[in-house]
């Protein structure tokens, strides 16, 4: 199973995403932001946290028109997986993979802590190693994760069970609680909260290796 992780000016969680794919397993090749193509054979795409281009514009804004975007929605059109984690969440948005934009935190502050969640759903390859409704703690990092959405796509995404995580006492104003979305076909995620930050006891938690595994471990079977 191969996994690629962008990387682009002012990301600063790629080395802990490439770290959380490689302890579950997999091969993983960085590519810088430059580049035109996905590696040949990478199974999913990872899309990490930091700041890309200092957040100007809007966070993920300019990120998601840099030479790699093309390529990597391209890559999800086709049916690749896709994991975008903070910025890379507001850049999957910023790209149109996934439905709603990241506003300003409601209280107008970066919010940086440990973040306790429900998984809303385990009906995806990045949550099948989750019981639906268990309560799991990952970090959060981040001064625009105010998920939005209109009524009709809210509407869509809770039909469609398409909220992988909830958070618990919403520390942003996000709309129905949401950290974290699907795609339609489901092998794209996105989420504000850091799983790749909680992998191995040493960063004072794990909760989030069962989401690498998961993935890893399906993946290599396909
Ligand atoms: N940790 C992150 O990826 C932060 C994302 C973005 N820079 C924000 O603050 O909202």
């Amino acid at each position: 199973m191969k996994a690629a992780v962008i990387t682009f000016p002012g990301s600063n969680c790629d080395r802990d995403l490439y770290d959380a794919f490689a302890k579950s397993g997999a091969e993983v090749v960085r590519v810088w932001h430059k580049e035109t193509a996905i590696p040949e054979g990478t199974d999913v795409v990872g899309v990490p946290g930091g700041f890309s281009f200092g957040d100007y514009l809007r966070c993920g804004a300019i990120a998601s028109r840099s030479p790699i975007g093309e390529a990597v929605v391209d890559f999800a059109r086709r049916g690749g997986h896709v994991i975008g984690i903070c910025n890379g969440f507001q850049v999957l948005t910023e790209m149109g993979l996934l439905p709603g934009a990241l506003m300003r935190n409601a209280g107008l502050k970066f919010v940086c802590r440990q973040q306790r969640l429900t998984v809303a759903t385990s009906t995806s390859p990045f949550t099948e190693g989750y019981a639906r409704g268990a309560e799991i703690t990952f970090p959060i990092a981040h001064h625009d994760g105010n998920y939005v959405i209109d009524a009709e796509g809210l509407k869509r995404l809770e039909g469609e069970d398409r909220v992988a995580f909830r958070y618990v006492d919403n520390p942003n104003g996000s709309a129905a609680d949401i950290a974290g979305v699907l795609s339609e076909n489901r092998r794209v995620l996105g989420l504000m909260p850091h799983p790749e930050r909680v992998v191995e006891p040493a960063q004072g938690g794990t909760d989030g290796a069962a989401l690498f595994r998961a993935l890893t471990g399906l993946l290599a079977k396909a």
